[in-house]
């Protein structure tokens, strides 16, 4: 369980959140919205351990974050930097597993489970740079699952894909979330694909000093669907909640 109370950020005079209390459950999709530049990264990355905590604390299944928590993966937007480009697909999938003390074989069939999980199966043995956008996204999410994360952080993770893939992807998202079942903090700046992959959505007011203005459950009908989900009555009236939101 992820537990923020009474969180507080600020860059020297600047304050960029205040008093965030949020518990996310076990497993659940939590997608967090908001303006630019209201601190949606920088929630994510206090989160991750990759910056202090200023006021209030975060927790991890109990254990305050000083550092990068175990079982945490990160997937950021910037898919062309994220990965390496002098390794192989399947390396890079592989590399998370090193730390595990994994010999070369099972390395290589994880990695190889994980690119078939993702919808890559042969792309092993390519470089990140003979792929597309989504491809190299997808790559980047299969690095992420490999060692089973129990806490998934996605900052804008389809935020430059066109838009076709993005649907695919969120789709794929969606899979792996059900199958793989780990806790996922989903930061987004789209307000539909908030409300489509979300178990809940949590919007943030514009900055400075951003708090939490809306926390919906997202409880909408049946198996997820592109076209058929974002028709429902449901997903038009949720949609236009945290559009308020976030408008404020
Ligand atoms: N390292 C930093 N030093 C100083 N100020 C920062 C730093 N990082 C972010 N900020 C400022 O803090 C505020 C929140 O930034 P952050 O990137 O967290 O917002 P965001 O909601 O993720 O923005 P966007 O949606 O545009 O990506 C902004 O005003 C930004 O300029």
């Amino acid at each position: 369980m992820l537990r923020l109370d009474s969180l507080g950020q600020r860059y020297g005079d600047h304050p960029v959140l205040h008093d965030i209390t949020l518990t996310v459950p076990d497993g659940q999709l939590l997608c967090v919205v908001g303006p630019s530049g209201c601190g949606k990264s920088t929630l994510l990355r206090t989160i991750a351990g990759l910056q202090p905590v200023g006021e209030g604390s975060v927790s991890v299944d109990g254990e305050p974050v000083t550092g990068v928590p175990d079982r945490l993966a990160v997937v950021f937007q910037d898919y062309g930097r994220s990965l390496f480009p002098w390794l192989s697909v399947r390396e890079n999938v592989a590399l998370p597993l090193r730390r595990r003390g994994l010999g070369r074989a099972e390395r290589r069939d994880e990695a190889e489970r994980m690119l078939e999980r993702v919808g890559l199966p042969g792309a092993g043995r390519r470089h990140p740079w003979q792929l597309s956008g989504g491809m190299q996204q997808r790559v980047a999410i299969a690095r992420a699952l490999v060692c089973r994360p129990s806490l998934l952080l996605m900052d804008e993770p389809f935020g430059s894909l066109d838009a076709q893939t993005r649907e695919d992807l969120e789709d794929l998202l969606l899979e792996v979330h059900q199958t793989e079942g780990p806790t996922i903090v989903f930061v987004t700046h789209d307000i539909d694909e908030s409300v489509y992959v979300g178990d809940r959505v949590v919007v943030l007011s514009s900055g400075p000093a951003s708090r939490i203005v809306l926390d919906l459950p997202i409880a909408l009908p049946g198996k997820r669907d592109q076209i058929t989900t974002r028709g429902l009555p449901e997903f038009v009236s949720l949609r236009a909640e945290v559009g308020r939101a976030v408008r404020g």
